[in-house]
């Protein structure tokens, strides 16, 4: 952990003297002559026209200098936090600059230092390439026809309620880095199909390929194939980009993990999920980030960990750890649902973190890795929990109609008829599209719940 905080702790000192910090190294000029000695080789009109493209190309340096030491600072920011991930390979300054010694840092820095170094500087490439084929305005207006989002939050603490079990989010994933391949025969419809069926809350789709053999398509088509449940984008969030491209693919939540994202990219990024309708699941996985999670405002989700994203070692007892004492008082006092997160594969898996205090869970090996996926929750449980789900009955909803009320009243009666039970209001106006409260275009208002 010590020495991974910063970029001054991998120097070894050089020079006797007390040397510069990295970010007030750069020396004050930049003029250098590209080509010494050749000065007076030249004609004038030859000096001249090289110096306009020495100029041209120190501008070019100095614009790449400050790129590097705005970067250099953000990872010094993220360090003084306990953010052990760097954002980027520290390739160093423009190598004119550098002495021997960075030269040398500048080799060091090209190596991650574990998987989910390696994974987040990978998805910085991918999302620079992706944003320059999709640039953030052609989305924004994608966004323009998109349906809303359904309610994530709402669903867990339902599922709660209804089944007495932690809500699940059940996990839609083909392999990861440290098990490998986990279903060969992978449709991701069709496994998305049985978790609703067999009772799940709400579904985690991964979307990043090349770790996880996710895709942003398995998204979409699941949410295109009339699935229900509200859906978990799963990636590598290291761009406010992203968020924009999985509410266009679908999600109606993103995760945003506090080892690879500082205090300052969690406000902004949990704010931008707001404005799109998202849920932001913020993942946490020791105490030091549930403490600087904890102190963001407007944070309703957290989910904790229980693999360590460096290590990949899986401690179900960190679930209990991080909600001890104050911490655990404080998330009552928020009214934050927290997930307990990987390594679930018993009742009693689910009755211990239940026990420490989660009001969901996340589970993504031990399901998917069953012939009948549906059937894998009823084993994780002990119990099936798809009773009531959806068309279950639901809480009592006085509510006013103007204009599609025959509408409305024909499909209630046909849903009751087809599912033998009276439908939830709620839920009609869910399956309808329309917003619950007051909604002038498509005048429904919700009186009473
Ligand atoms: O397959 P498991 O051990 O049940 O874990 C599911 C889920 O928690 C895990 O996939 C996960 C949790 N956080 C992540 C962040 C990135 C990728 C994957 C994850």
């Amino acid at each position: 952990m010590a020495g991974l905080t910063s970029w001054r702790s991998t120097r070894v000192p050089f020079l006797t003297k007390p040397k510069p910090s990295p970010l007030h190294h750069r020396p004050n000029n930049f003029s250098m002559n590209p080509n010494p000695g050749a000065g007076n080789r030249f004609p004038v009109t030859s000096i001249k026209a090289q110096q306009a493209e020495a100029s041209t190309v120190n501008k070019e340096d100095e614009l790449k200098a400050k790129e590097w030491e705005v970067r250099m600072l953000q990872e010094e920011v993220a360090a003084s936090q306990g953010i052990r991930i760097r954002r980027r390979p520290p390739t160093g300054p423009p190598v004119h600059y550098v002495g021997p010694f960075e030269f040398r840092i500048q080799n060091e820095g090209n190596t991650p230092r574990n998987i989910l170094e390696e994974i987040v500087w990978n998805k910085d490439v991918e999302v620079s390439q992706m944003k320059q084929r999709k640039p953030l305005s052609s989305l924004k207006k994608s966004l323009d026809n998109a349906p809303p989002t359904r309610d994530f939050v709402g669903a867990l603490r339902e599922a709660n309620h209804r089944t007495g079990f932690p809500g699940l989010i059940a996990e839609v994933k083909k392999a990861s880095p440290s098990r490998g391949i986990l279903r060969e025969d992978f449709d991701p419809v069709e496994i998305a199909k049985a978790y609703e069926k067999g009772g799940a809350a709400c579904l985690s789709v991964l979307t990043d390929e090349k770790y996880f053999k996710g895709s942003f398509e398995n998204l979409e088509a699941i949410r295109n194939a009339g699935v229900k449940c509200p859906l978990l984008c799963k990636e590598f969030v290291v761009d406010a980009w992203q968020i924009f491209y999985a509410r266009v693919k679908g999600a109606d939540a993103i995760l945003l993990i506090a080892a690879v994202l500082p205090d300052l990219d969690i406000k902004y990024m949990t704010k931008i999920c707001k404005m799109l309708g998202l849920t932001a699941l913020v993942e946490v996985h020791d105490e030091r980030e549930m403490d600087r999670v904890l102190a963001i405002e407007g944070v309703e989700l957290i989910g904790i960990n229980n693999r360590n994203l460096e290590t990949f070692e899986v401690d179900i007892s960190n679930t209990k750890k991080l909600l001890e004492g104050e911490r655990g008082q404080l998330i009552c006092q928020k009214d934050i649902i927290v997930v307990g997160e990987s390594g679930l594969f018993t009742p009693d898996d689910i009755a211990y973190v239940q026990e420490a205090g989660v009001k969901a869970v996340l589970v993504g090996e031990s399901i998917v890795k069953q012939s009948d996926p549906g059937k894998g929750i009823s084993g994780l449980f002990g119990k099936d929990i798809s009773f009531g789900n959806h068309f279950g009955v639901g809480p009592k909803v006085v509510f006013e109609t103007w204009s599609i009320q025959p509408k409305l009243e024909q499909c209630a009666q046909d849903n009751a008829a087809a599912h033998g039970t009276s439908i939830p209001f709620l839920t009609f106006i869910d399956l309808l599209g329309f917003e619950c409260g007051v909604s002038s275009r498509n005048h429904i208002k919700v009186l009473e719940i």
